[in-house]
């Protein structure tokens, strides 16, 4: 007799309404309603929007499980509606689908674009750019003003990234008349982020609503523009010719040598740079904008950084990247605020084929999403989770490159960060260079305790109101550092 087929377990997970599955149970900080529905339902979790099935995981051990123990079938992304537009027809890595392209790219690029030896190669620029940043705010220390430390810390770190990838920094309205190429990035971005009903309902496809898929092909468009004009420069230069400068120089040598091993050409070039603009830019501004507001609303943190660094630097020159080993407590103040502020929320997987995780059924094609948000206030590995406390990190081994499963501001596995190292270089030493040089205190006599940390959800997280703060400059003597 034949035994009846076993009936597969889906996770368990909260009533969904028809059509619209359970999208009404999100609002402004998806992150959070999805944290305290995985309080109830625990912390493999399922779910459906619209027809999307999907998949939530909330503690860091169910993240080992999808992120290391079934990490090849979950290494995937969903469908991106958005990035079919600005990715070159699939061309890009970030969004594109587990398979030999990805493969493909992900191994040129971590060769080319992210070896420790190219993160080193720009040392100099990074340099260069700190102390720029750190005269830019000298007028407005001498005059006790306040300045937008959140706009500074996207604009410092969004010189580094152009400069590492396109070589040059842009002005608001450069290379074109109508819309500056930072304005086409931010705007690729917010569409890169916004929801696209396309992607939940897919057989709504026909209906182009809201017009996103137009709005997308138009900054595509522009986008193509100035990325063609930016490498026919690069070509054009004589000065540049042989040199292993940016990441445009990188990969159109590569084109150029046809030694890529794939199908290789200048959409791929294309897609890619995009992608690292993208993936490379807002995470590190965030977590610049939140450490930063951080050491401000926790003054002893503050006065133990600027010990550090008095010990470490002195007085009387400006932080070198060659100083960060040995800024130990600058590292724990850095993952203290990665834990609690993770750039990415929700690390966005897919699962290749249907298979079982701790005895739950999961499909072929479900969208997977692990909440870093969660697991960084989970409160068996965190005790008070709340609490901003970089002292958890003295003498821990906790790191956070991905190999523990409560500490994953890069995500972890096959698809982890690859930029890892440069953003974490970027980080501490902005962070770092800031501390230094200035005190920083709050407009209008606020007390540090009343600084707002509300988040703003999005693909990368920032703070929902501006970091405003008054620098006062408090280095002694710079004539050593100005060459
Ligand atoms: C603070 C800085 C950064 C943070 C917190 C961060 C975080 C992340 C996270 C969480 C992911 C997704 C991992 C996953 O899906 O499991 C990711 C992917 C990625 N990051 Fe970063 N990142 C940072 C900086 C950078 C930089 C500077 C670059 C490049 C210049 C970069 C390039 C990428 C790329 C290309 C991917 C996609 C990898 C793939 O899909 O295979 N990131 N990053």
């Amino acid at each position: 007799l034949l035994k009846p087929a076993k009936k597969k377990k889906l996770p368990p997970g909260p009533m969904g309404l028809p059509i619209i599955g359970h999208f009404h149970l999100l609002g402004k900080n998806p992150n959070e309603d999805l944290y305290r529905l995985a309080q109830k339902y625990g912390p493999i979790m399922y779910m459906r929007f619209g027809s999307m099935p999907t998949v939530l995981v909330s503690s860091p051990a169910a993240a080992e499980l999808f992120l290391k123990t079934h990490d090849l079938n979950f290494a995937s992304r969903s469908p991106h509606e958005a990035s079919k537009y600005i990715s070159y027809e699939q061309r890009n890595m970030a969004f594109a689908k587990y398979g030999t392209y990805w493969r493909d790219m992900r191994k040129l690029s971590t060769l080319e674009l992210f070896s420790g030896l190219k993160v080193r190669q720009f040392q100099p620029m990074r340099r260069t750019e700190v102390r720029l940043m750190v005269e830019s705010l000298k007028p407005a220390a001498e005059r006790g003003e306040t300045v937008d430390m959140s706009l500074k810390s996207a604009a410092i770190v969004g010189d580094i990234m152009n400069l590492t990838v396109f070589g040059r920094k842009f002005g608001d309205n450069d290379l074109d008349h109508e819309k500056g190429f930072k304005e086409v990035l931010t705007a690729t971005m917010a569409e890169a982020a916004a929801i696209n009903i396309v992607d939940f309902f897919p057989y709504l496809k026909w209906l182009n609503l809201l017009g996103a898929s137009r709005r997308i092909k138009n900054l595509a468009k522009k986008y193509d523009k100035f990325v063609t004009r930016i490498i026919d420069d690069h070509l054009q230069s004589e000065e540049r010719k042989g040199k292993n400068g940016d990441f445009v120089d990188t990969m159109m040598a590569i084109v150029e040598s046809g030694e890529a091993g794939f199908e290789f050409d200048s959409r791929n070039v294309k897609a890619v740079l995009l992608d690292m603009i993208l993936a490379g830019t807002d995470t590190a501004a965030s977590a610049v904008e939140w450490t930063l507001s951080e050491i401000i609303k926790n003054p002893m943190v503050m006065k133990r950084l600027q010990k550090e660094l008095e010990e470490v630097v002195g007085m009387d020159q400006l932080v070198e990247e060659s100083h960060l080993p040995n800024l130990k407590y600058l590292e724990c103040v850095v993952k203290e605020s990665l834990r609690i502020h993770p750039p990415v929320l929700l690390l966005p997987h897919s699962s290749i084929e249907d298979c079982e995780v701790d005895g739950y059924y999961i499909p072929g094609g479900t969208r997977t999403l692990i909440n870093i948000w969660a697991i960084g206030r989970d409160p068996v590995a965190w005790p008070n989770p709340e609490k901003f406390d970089p002292d958890r990190f003295v003498d821990s081994k906790v790191d956070l490159r991905g190999h523990d499963f409560h500490l994953l501001p890069f995500g972890s596995g096959r698809r982890g960060c690859p930029g890892l190292q440069l953003g974490l270089v970027v980080i501490q030493y902005v962070v770092a260079q800031l501390v230094h040089c200035f005190d920083w205190e709050l407009p209008n006599q606020m007390s540090p305790d009343q600084l707002d940390m509300s988040e703003h959800y999005g693909l990368v997280s920032c703070r929902a109101t501006h970091l405003m703060a008054i620098p006062t400059y408090r280095i002694r003597d710079q004539t050593k550092t100005t060459s």
